[in-house]
């Protein structure tokens, strides 16, 4: 069994205690990772502010971060395989992980040699004819990332891909029950040249480690993702420092009269329950227009039901473990919480340790747990409407706001819905899932503030300066 250090300005760094990483599986013990202490913290500021004296050029972010991407790419077995292990994903799924974590890089790799400022024509002002403007983007200094357990190797590659390409330093806090991958990619960003001061990987318990980066007054920018909890107490200890949030959803996606029934049942089906429901956009309520509902229906629970439940190794495994027993025991309770409130189980509502079967709820009302709060687990609600403007009335209802997803071939009901839904992004023709790495992604109401997506990161990760000359 390993032992892994912490990543201390290009060392293994031994501590005096650490903490155990299982299998999600087979509960096995897979490594042990070390618990950062308060000097470990100190030292990673201490050390992160003085890389901002060094040089470190665009150009030479770009080539470390494409030089990684390359060894993602190179690497996507092992990577892929530490991910199931870390997470309980299915293989098939972590090495899509692995393949959009090396995507990610390349995005911020590029977006290293194109951050610019523009032109600003002062001299259009009365007594500035004799001025020139102009602005610059520069880095925001030391960023502290932390991540969350769900999608552990890519998530750290939104924070720490831009947080370089900008010229910062990266502080990465991983989940406590999945710090393997964010280690592994550590060590291959040293390998690709990556200065030693730029990156530090702490590992340990969130709750300290946070406390003492929040009261280090080095730390410049604190980057987030994780639940709404923790992103709320993060705000107000930062005080006036930069935040970006991606918090929760409790992702909704409208299937409309004129759909196409078909291709919408196959893709929430495949969205609702991957990774376990354990993906912030995984579709959670869908609302199903009257006309179409029975046949919409009858198709999501044959695809559901065709879903292979079991081990993540395998990999023809479709839906493995939730990230540990409690929460699977939390996801039983809601449901058996909706059917003694009126909800039907139209499939699924099975658990066997860690594993709960995919499960579709009909009979929901919008007051009940599994539809107002954020299940995150393999869990859909599907209920009707009879007016589209109705099914947007109560997307809106929720506290949050990440994304949504549209069915319909109407395009004033499709221009509607984009301009009425609160949320961060509308997918139209697909579910509130979809994502690719290189798009503005982020949310609003209680889904957080600032986008990811490596071109929009590095605007959070910057400042604008103003460069006025006479
Ligand atoms: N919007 C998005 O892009 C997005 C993506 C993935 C996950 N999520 C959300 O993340 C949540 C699930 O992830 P989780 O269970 O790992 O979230 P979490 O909030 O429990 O933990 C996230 C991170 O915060 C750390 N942390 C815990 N307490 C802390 C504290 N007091 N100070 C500082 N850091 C602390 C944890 O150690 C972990 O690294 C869900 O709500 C999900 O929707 C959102
Ligand atoms: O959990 C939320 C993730 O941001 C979704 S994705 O894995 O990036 O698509």
């Amino acid at each position: 069994m390993k032992r892994h250090g912490l990543i201390l300005n290009g060392r293994d760094e031994k501590t005096e205690a650490y903490m155990a990483v299982y299998q999600k599986f087979t509960g096995d013990l897979l490594s042990e990772v070390a618990v950062a202490e308060s000097q470990h913290i100190e030292e990673a500021v201490t050390v992160s502010r003085a890389a901002q004296k060094d040089t470190f050029s665009p150009y030479q972010r770009y080539e470390v971060l494409k030089r990684t991407s390359e060894l993602l790419r190179e690497h996507v077995d092992q990577l892929a395989e530490i991910i199931t292990d870390e997470v309980g994903k299915p293989i098939t799924e972590a090495k899509t992980e692995v393949e959009r974590a090396a995507m990610t890089l390349e995005l911020s790799a590029e977006e290293a040699k194109r951050i610019q400022g523009e032109m600003v024509p002062v001299e259009a002002s009365p007594g500035a004819e004799e001025r020139r403007a102009f602005t610059l983007r520069v880095p925001v200094g030391v960023v502290v990332a932390i991540t969350p357990f769900n999608v552990p190797l890519n998530l750290a590659c939104h924070k720490i891909g831009p947080a370089l390409a900008a010229g910062n330093a990266v502080i990465v806090k991983p989940a406590e029950v999945t710090p393997l991958s964010t280690l592994y990619l550590g060590h291959l960003l040293l390998e690709a040249g990556l200065p030693k001061n730029r990156l530090h990987v702490l590992t340990g318990h969130g709750p300290d480690i946070g406390d003492w980066l929040l009261k280090n007054e080095g730390v410049d920018m604190f980057t987030f993702t994780g639940s709404p909890r923790v992103g709320e107490l993060i705000t107000q200890k930062a005080g006036l420092r930069k935040v970006a949030l991606e918090l929760g959803n409790n992702s909704a996606t409208i299937v409309h009269h004129d759909a196409d029934i078909e291709e919408a049942a196959k893709l929430v089906a495949a969205r609702s329950f991957n990774s376990a429901g354990q993906v912030c956009i995984s579709v959670q309520r869908v609302l199903v227009h009257k006309s179409v509902y029975a046949q919409f229906l009858e198709r999501v629970k044959t695809h559901t039901e065709a879903l292979i439940v079991g081990d993540p190794r395998e990999p023809a495994t479709q839906v493995g473990p939730m990230i540990a027993e409690k929460e699977a025991q939390r996801v039983e309770e809601w449901v058996k919480e909706a059917v003694s409130e009126g909800a039907t189980i139209e499939t699924g509502g099975k658990r066997e340790g860690t594993l709960f079967w995919p499960t579709i709820l009909t009979n929901v009302k919008d007051s009940m747990k599994v539809c107002k709060d954020e299940v995150f687990g393999p869990v859909v609600t599907i209920d009707t409407y009879s007016e589209g403007t109705d099914a947007i009335e109560r997307v809106n209802r929720s506290v949050y706001g990440l994304q949504a997803g549209v069915f319909s071939n109407d395009l004033a009901f499709c221009l509607q819905a984009a301009e009425q839904l609160e949320v961060g992004g509308v997918i139209i023709n697909d579910t509130s899932a979809f994502r690719v790495d290189a798009m503005p992604y982020g949310g609003v109401k209680r889904s957080g503030s600032g986008k990811e997506g490596p071109r929009f990161a590095i605007e959070e990760m910057t400042h604008e300066r103003l460069v006025v000359l006479r």
